[in-house]
């Protein structure tokens, strides 16, 4: 089949994203489009496939998301904020509802971060910290900043926005100790069967840094959900404080964060798009081929370049 596509990003977290409203594939066929698209050694390559579809239950913008390994993920909200710019365009509107697996955002187009940043807020939650929902079988209702034995000696808080998140607050990023942790959890283990994103986090003066090993896919740039996730860690565990914004600094660049004592979570960040195609993908090998790129946004991409490198 023939796919057109627009490969964007959310603070270096890059996606091939679809707009899949009338497309109708079936589960294990889009597993199928993630891996062929999102394969970094093939021709196109991200951090995961986004789909935009139509909305549902009083939200005007329905939203799935896929991992590059095929499974799909409750929520990414990077990639949220790129669907949220492809709904507004699509739908004439500069704010919106958006309904994903199992949890609803809010979303609406903000003032850019940055001269020429396409800059979107969402407001996701509540973060939960029932464990018992991932599950997290650790004979414990809930895990705030406490030893988590078969990973080794860090504290870690567990949350899901909907997706799961272990936070580590470190002093510093050891990337070796992110990867053997990371890859621990992605063996899905009796007492996580259905794995976890791990970020390590460093606090700051005017937030955090947050490094972060996701689930079906790796080390990545950044992760919303994670900063979202570090975020409301920080202010349970008394590093920060609800209701105060923090800058939330990444590999690929930065967003702002507020989290409040409701366990919602508010992001402001960029929606850039970098360039749209059309490419050929065999459902059979979840491969891609013949990739044509049909239009560029340098404008866009060296906006965000200037972001992150400052
Ligand atoms: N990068 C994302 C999260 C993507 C999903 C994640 N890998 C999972 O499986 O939960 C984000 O920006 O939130």
């Amino acid at each position: 089949m023939r796919l057109s596509f627009t490969k964007c990003h959310g603070s270096g977290n890059d996606f091939p994203m679809v707009d899949a409203r009338g497309l109708d594939l079936s589960d294990a066929d889009w597993s199928a489009v993630a891996r062929a698209l999102a394969d970094r050694a093939g021709p196109v390559g991200g951090d995961g496939l986004l789909l935009m579809l139509d909305g549902r239950d009083g939200d005007a913008i329905g939203y799935r998301m896929f991992n590059p390994d095929g499974s799909e993920a409750e929520t990414c909200l990077n990639g949220l904020r790129c669907v949220a710019r492809a709904g507004f365009a699509a739908l004439g509107v500069e704010a919106a509802g958006v309904r994903l697996i199992g949890s609803r955002a809010d979303v609406a187009h903000a003032p850019p971060l940055a001269p020429g940043v396409f800059t979107v807020r969402e407001r996701a939650g509540p973060a939960s910290l029932d464990i018992a929902a991932w599950p997290l079988r650790i004979g414990a209702e809930r895990l705030v900043d406490d030893a988590l034995p078969p990973l080794g000696g860090l504290r870690f808080t567990a949350i899901a926005i909907p997706n799961p998140h272990l936070i580590a607050f470190v002093e510093s990023i050891d990337e070796t100790e992110l990867v053997r942790i990371g890859r621990l959890c992605e063996a899905a283990p009796d007492w996580l069967p259905r794995r976890a994103n791990v970020s390590f986090a460093v606090m700051e003066a005017e937030g955090l840094f947050v490094r972060t090993f996701e689930r079906g896919v790796g080390l990545t740039d950044s992760c919303g959900s994670a900063m979202a996730a570090s975020t409301y860690a920080a202010c349970l565990t008394g590093r920060w404080a609800y209701d105060r914004s923090a800058i939330l600094r990444n590999r690929g660049g930065l967003v702002r964060a507020v989290a409040d004592a409701d366990a919602m979570v508010t992001i402001e960040g960029n929606a850039t798009f970098e360039w749209e195609g059309e490419v050929t993908v065999d459902l059979a090998t979840a491969t891609a081929t013949d990739l044509t790129v049909t239009k560029r946004y340098p404008e866009e991409v060296a906006a965000w370049e200037a972001v992150r490198a400052a």
